[in-house]
């Protein structure tokens, strides 16, 4: 039997959307802004899985000036803690260094204890007389709100303060600070407090496929982009980077055919129609979701080499908004071109 070649490249998908920078974003971080005078320490929240891809340049730019943390999430659902793990967190660092860099999963308390330990040495070297603010920022749905809730519960032993959810933008305002330390007379530090903000998109995303992957690790809201597209992205992705894992043995054979594989899901999950269709796009979403969850093993994204990060920032175009209309113009006036000449 001729053995199994994944696809090397994903086709460029010219119709996907680029952006997603809401009204809510955009007021989030003018009033981040305006609010920098009174932070002392600001914590950047990435997402593990994509290091590089969930790293928004807009806060370079509009919070620069402010000592920060650079903070990735969902640790868990990225590494399994093995060597190689080990290896691309040791790269990340050195991509920060001399700044502190953590990995988090936010149920681990051991996690949560090393962030609440920055904070309280970070505090007591600040000394200041109000108390510590603390901001954290970071893209939708990176994991802001339960990092919050992890410091707080860890912290002062407090209930949830913020609310949480599985899809982008459930924090839509800056919150009033919630206390995470308390005051120490016996060593002099004060209350530290955070303050959670929304989740802010990149204003134009510079390529299709990091647009697949913000999309796949839930940065952007499930109705934005197909499904079926985004479950093939994730069968690529498995193909080309865990060929040997038979992640998806339960479905169907290894495939490069995204329709072979939902239509095994369909059928294994009792995901069909009437007259017995398989519905390709509730097998999709929910497949993706399992993705998300972790079901399917630890994955990510982005490729981390020493020079990743440099590379990328050099790459990566921080398109104004009235840029980002004006491409979309232009490839919506090629697409018209191509047509007529075809029909012509
Ligand atoms: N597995 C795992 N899931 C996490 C982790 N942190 C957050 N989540 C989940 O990710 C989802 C989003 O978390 P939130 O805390 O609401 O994210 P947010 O950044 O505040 O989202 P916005 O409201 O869009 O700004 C929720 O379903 C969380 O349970 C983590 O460390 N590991």
């Amino acid at each position: 039997m001729a053995s199994f070649v994944p696809r090397l490249s994903f086709p460029n998908q010219l119709s996907l959307p680029r952006s997603y920078f809401l009204g809510h974003h955009a007021a989030g971080l003018s009033k981040m802004k305006t609010m920098l005078s009174s932070i002392d320490l600001i914590i950047e929240c990435r997402d593990y899985r994509v290091p590089l891809t969930s790293r928004n340049p807009l806060f370079e730019q509009s919070l620069a000036g402010r000592e920060r943390l650079t903070l990735y999430t969902k640790k868990d659902l990225g590494s399994s803690g093995g060597a190689a793990d080990r290896k691309r967190e040791e790269i990340i660092r050195s991509w920060h260094s001399p700044s502190t860099v953590l990995f988090t999963d936010h149920k681990s308390k051991k996690d949560i204890k090393t962030v609440l330990k920055y904070v309280k040495e970070y505090a007591a070297h600040a000394q200041s007389i109000m108390g510590s603010r603390i901001m954290v920022v970071g893209m939708p749905n990176v994991g802001k709100s339960s990092l919050l809730n992890a410091l707080r519960l860890e912290g002062v032993h407090r209930a949830k303060a913020a609310f949480t959810g599985a899809q982008p933008g459930v924090t839509r305002k800056i919150a009033s600070g919630v206390k995470i330390v308390e005051k120490d007379e016996e060593k002099g530090t004060d209350n530290v407090y955070l303050l959670d903000t929304p989740g802010v998109f990149i204003p134009y995303v510079p390529n299709a496929e990091s647009m697949l992957k913000l999309a796949l690790v839930g940065s952007v809201k499930d109705t934005i982009i197909a499904p079926v597209t985004l479950a093939d992205y994730l069968l690529f992705h498995i193909n080309k980077n865990y060929p040997w894992t038979n992640i998806y043995d339960d479905y169907c054979l290894q495939t490069n055919d995204v329709v072979e594989f939902l239509e095994g899901v369909c059928r294994k999950t009792g995901r069909l129609g009437k007259g017995g269709v398989p519905d390709l796009d509730a097998a999709a979403l929910w497949i993706i979701q399992r993705w998300r969850q972790g079901y399917l093993g630890t994955f990510v994204l982005d490729e981390i080499t020493q020079d990743g990060l440099e590379k990328h920032t050099r790459e990566e175009t921080v398109t104004s908004l009235h840029q980002a209309r004006k491409q979309k113009k232009e490839v919506q006036r090629a697409r018209a071109k191509l047509r007529h000449n075809e029909g012509g």
